[in-house]
């Protein structure tokens, strides 16, 4: 795996074939497998579970799968994640009572963990977690749906976000999601990225693999 990891956004994939969809963007180089979880609650779309999750996994797709949890209330479903195949699992603070005990939860199924951030959530609430991240994920977009466009602002906070990684010492991926392309990837990564969620920008392609090697060359200008 390079520093920089690309994660398609299952969200814009055929359902009707997903196995063959997420094979083929892996073969494509996709990193990571990114799973939207709507629960038209905390949302306003309804996707999938973890049933779907474990699909893949009994289909042979052995790619890390990264479980973006929107729904509300989360802990219930943190188990059967675990136990569908899920590598990663990212919760929203607003759908915790109890944001240290759900990254707790996580880690205790084995599973790394992280907070995500809507793009008007205020970074003080990392301030006391920081040790038990794996991952913060900063939304570039609203969540409930895929094909929007990145927000700005994000920008300054991933910079934000970044230099609190930096002064922390710990190992924490900082991922973004929502209206990442080939032409604003470099931007987003020079502000402090390393893990870009990628949907609409890479499965309404008709070349998997040129979307992601467009992300990778644009990648390769930003310095780390
Ligand atoms: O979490 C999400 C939406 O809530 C999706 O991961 C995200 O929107 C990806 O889609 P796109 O790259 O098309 O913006
Ligand atoms: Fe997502």
């Amino acid at each position: 795996m390079s520093d920089f990891l690309i994660a398609p956004s299952i969200l814009s994939a055929d359902f009707a074939r997903l196995g063959e969809e997420v094979a083929n963007v892996l073969s494509a180089g996709a990193d990571v497998i990114h799973f939207d979880v709507m629960d038209n609650h905390f949302v306003p779309n309804l996707t999938f579970g973890s049933m779907i999750c474990k699909s893949l996994r009994d289909y042979g797709i052995t790619a890390p799968i990264d479980v973006h949890l929107m729904v509300k209330p989360v802990d219930s479903l943190i188990p059967d994640f675990a136990k569908a195949g899920a590598d990663i699992i990212t919760f929203h603070p607003e759908a915790s009572d109890h944001i240290d005990r759900t990254l707790q939860l996580i880690k205790d199924h084995g599973c790394k963990a992280g907070l995500v951030l809507n793009p008007a959530t205020p970074l003080h609430v990392l301030d006391f977690v920081m040790d038990k991240l794996d991952v913060i994920l900063l939304m570039s977009v609203n969540p409930g749906f895929g094909g929007q466009s990145f927000i700005p602002t994000t920008l300054d906070k991933l910079r934000l976000v970044r230099e609190k990684i930096d002064a922390s010492g710990f190992d924490i991926r900082l991922q973004v999601d929502g209206g990442v392309k080939a032409d604003n990837i470099a931007e987003i990564a020079a502000a402090g990225a390393d893990m870009f969620v990628a949907g609409s920008a890479i499965f309404s392609k008709p070349d998997y693999k040129i979307a992601i090697d467009e992300m990778r060359t644009a990648l390769s200008t930003v310095k780390k």
